[in-house]
């Protein structure tokens, strides 16, 4: 695959100048109060684009052109910079990595000593300046020479102290942004303060923090990356050592300021001393950013050692010791068409946005959740809004917020429904989310296919058709019933014959059997889907010790958090009746091999079980061949949590055995780049006999 980006193509001189104009009012707008037309995607292409066109006709290069210059050159500052504030050179992949790195050695004549490998914070970049310990100036980076003052935004950025642990007089950069709750409340306030809202955290971060006399605050976020002797001429001994000292070492020393660096994070900056490795801190920060607190688009990588940052010196745009490996872009801006209402399995009627279908992280995206009408309303979204629309790794594409500056006066209200788009029975709007008051009972079929399927109870031979007839007839209203179908009911059934109702019969039987794991995750108690479930059956062991726990039992359960694990309670109180009539039915209530008194009791003696993936993280990928053939992702996963493992689903540093069948892809390369033991399904297969 190529790691070279597309790029937007311009035919002459016209279209040339087009996009030239385009692009520094999208600069402009971005830089300035965050309200750019064209999402990052659409302008790194267009200024590739620019700079392809220019590389085949120098003679018509504009002066106004965006390449080569910070900022695209569309912002303008007042308050000269002590040192510029520079922009970041880019690379997509390893190969361009590994040119840059090798490019950069040539021009140095040796080897980098060491790298940092850091996140690049997806904000505006700041200068703060403090004199003997208190912050004094806050300023943008402008067009790298000369930034605004934003000092009026003292004392509403996390992280960015007024004063220092110590006197000192020194010039701090980083970047400024929102994290994703700060997002939420700042649209939040603006909402009710004129009925709009921000496109995205970056630019609401920016808009932010240059305005001044807004009748609310919002509060923002400050991470450092750099620490500079303030004047540049200074001769003290920190101007010295902050001369001297690695990159490392001086984000140390900020930290130790009381400033916020990404240290606290799952990001923290790392030193290490080849590339590989370099690369490997790479793809753990990408594998993370599905899950931080705040956005990031890329990592970069820095030369430690202040020596080799002084060999290689700067470019008139960037330094030539530090390079951004780009991620792909997780936002983007397409159009609002439609809200459709479903009601799901547990009677939740959740709206879905249908987008005009867009590329993002990998995949074309044409639905993204909303959440709930509250939701909605809160956003201020309407039907034709352009809307941001994020998507990372596995996470379910999300509509982020309309971009309102983007409205042409055709956009619509979002049509809420009035009754349940099921059943047409009353909605409880009781909760943020509402739910049909017939609960359960109103997508009962939804709920005996999720119950009956492969990773659940496992029954064979009952399609949705079949459980309907059954419905329609009155035979069942949930899936306990279905363990007292009598033959001549089955019978009785249109085009049901002796065969089928036997093996249907049999199949009733095996699914009694099931561990409670699945008895458990049948049950579709909401917020807990496969894995959840193996864990709470291995954690309780039987379905009383399940039912008789309170919040803070179910809290005690890896991955359920205060929110959750009330929302758990509830819903077993709910499925009270329902668990009965499976205990009378003769379904199996207990975990095999769960000995949580045992477990515990080993534990607290510091004694490892003795099973032979005790204390492990295993990820399975690819497809399964010998003695493995015949499982399902789910059943691998519970034949590792078996043998005592955990079973994971994303490789990580962490990650003690990767199993890798056939076509396993991405998992497996990245187990090899950080030297993590990889099996094959045989191998694995020897390891748990015990356990198949
Ligand atoms: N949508 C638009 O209209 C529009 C317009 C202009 C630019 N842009 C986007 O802006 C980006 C280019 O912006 P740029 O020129 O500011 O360069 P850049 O953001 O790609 O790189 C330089 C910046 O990285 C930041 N950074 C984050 N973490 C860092 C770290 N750990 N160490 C050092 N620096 C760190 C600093 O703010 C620095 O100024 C592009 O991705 C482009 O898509 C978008
Ligand atoms: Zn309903």
């Amino acid at each position: 695959m190529s790691e070279t980006p597309p790029l937007t193509s311009i035919a002459d001189e016209t279209a040339y100048a087009e996009a030239v104009q385009l692009a520094v009012d999208a600069s402009a707008a971005y830089y300035g109060d965050g309200t750019s037309t064209l999402d990052d995607d659409s302008y790194d292409r267009l200024v590739r684009g620019i700079e392809a066109y220019e590389a085949g006709h120098p003679d018509q290069v504009l002066p106004t052109s965006p390449t080569g210059k910070v900022a695209g050159g569309a912002v303008v500052g007042d308050v000269p910079h002590t040192v510029p504030m520079l922009s970041l050179d880019n690379v997509f992949g390893p190969d361009q990595l590994a040119a840059w790195a090798a490019s950069l050695e040539r021009r140095l004549g040796r080897p980098v000593t060491a790298w940092s490998v850091e996140a690049k914070l997806d904000g505006l970049a700041v200068s703060a300046r403090y004199r003997r310990g208190r912050l004094v100036q806050l300023v943008t980076r402008g067009d790298g020479q000369a930034g605004e003052d934003v000092s009026h935004s003292i004392g509403t950025v996390v992280g960015l102290p007024e004063r220092l642990a110590e006197p000192v007089t020194v010039e701090l950069r980083g970047e400024v942004m929102m994290t994703t709750a700060q997002f939420a409340d700042a649209c939040a306030k603006r909402q009710a303060h004129d009925g709009t809202t921000f496109a995205n955290p970056r630019s609401a971060a920016a808009g932010t923090l240059r305005t001044k006399d807004r009748p609310y605050v919002c509060e923002l976020t400050f991470f450092g990356y750099g620490a500079l002797p303030l004047p540049p001429g200074d001769d003290s001994p920190l101007a010295a050592r902050l001369r001297e000292l690695p990159h490392s070492q001086i984000m140390e020393w900020v930290a130790g300021q009381g400033v916020q660096t990404t240290a606290v994070t799952p990001v923290a900056g790392v030193l290490v001393s080849d590339l590989a490795a370099v690369q490997a801190r790479v793809e753990e920060i990408a594998a993370a950013r599905a899950g931080l607190e705040f956005g990031i688009d890329g990592i970069v990588i820095k030369c430690d050692l202040a020596a080799d940052q002084a060999s290689a010196g700067f470019s008139s745009r960037a330094p030539r010791w530090a390079v951004a490996y780009k991620l792909p872009a997780t936002e983007k801006i397409t159009k609002l068409l439609a809200v459709e209402w479903n009601t799901g399995r547990t009677g939740i009627i959740a709206p879905r946005a249908v987008l005009e279908p867009v590329e993002l992280d990998g995949s074309i995206v044409t639905y993204a959740t909303l959440h709930n009408a509250a939701d909605i309303a809160r956003r201020g979204l309407m039907l034709g809004d352009s809307v941001t629309v994020y998507k990372a790794g596995d996470v379910i594409p999300r509509v982020e917020a309309p971009v309102v500056h983007l409205r042409t006066g055709e956009e619509r209200p979002i049509d809420i429904p009035q009754v349940c788009p099921s059943c047409g029975d009353a909605i409880d709007a009781g909760q943020e989310r509402w739910r049909c008051v017939r609960g359960r009972a109103c997508r009962a079929i939804a709920s005996i296919e999720y119950a009956v399927g492969r990773d659940q109870l496992d029954i064979e031979g009952l399609a949705v058709n079949r459980i309907q007839q059954m419905l329609d007839a009155g035979l069942i209203a949930d899936f306990a019933d279905l363990f007292f179908l009598t033959r001549e009911q089955l019978l009785g059934l249109e085009r049901m014959g002796e065969t089928s109702t036997d093996n249907l019969l049999a199949a009733l039987d095996r699914a009694r059997a099931q561990p409670l794991s699945r008895v458990f995750c049948a049950l579709g108690v909401r917020g807990t889907g496969r894995s959840m479930s193996r864990r709470i059956a291995a954690h309780f062991g039987t379905m009383d010790a399940i039912r008789a726990a309170d919040a803070a039992a179910i809290q005690q359960v890896d991955g359920i958090g205060p929110e959750k694990a009330p929302v758990v309670v509830a819903e077993l109180v709910e499925l009270d009746a329902l668990i009965d009539k499976l205990i009378k039915a003769g379904v199996n209530m207990t975990q095999p091999g769960a000995r949580p008194s045992q477990a515990e009791v080993a534990e607290a003696a510091g004694e490892p079980l003795d099973l032979p993936l005790a204390g492990m993280s295993v990820v399975v990928t690819g497809t399964m061949t010998g003695p493995l053939a015949a499982l399902s992702r789910n059943e691998m996963n519970e034949l590792v949590e078996r043998a005592g493992g955990k079973a994971s689903s994303a490789v990580s540093a962490r990650t003690s055995l990767v199993v890798a069948g056939d076509k396993a892809g991405s998992k497996r390369a990245k187990a090899e780049s950080l030297g993590v033991r990889v099996a094959s399904p045989e191998e694995f297969a020897g390891l748990v006999a015990a356990f198949l």
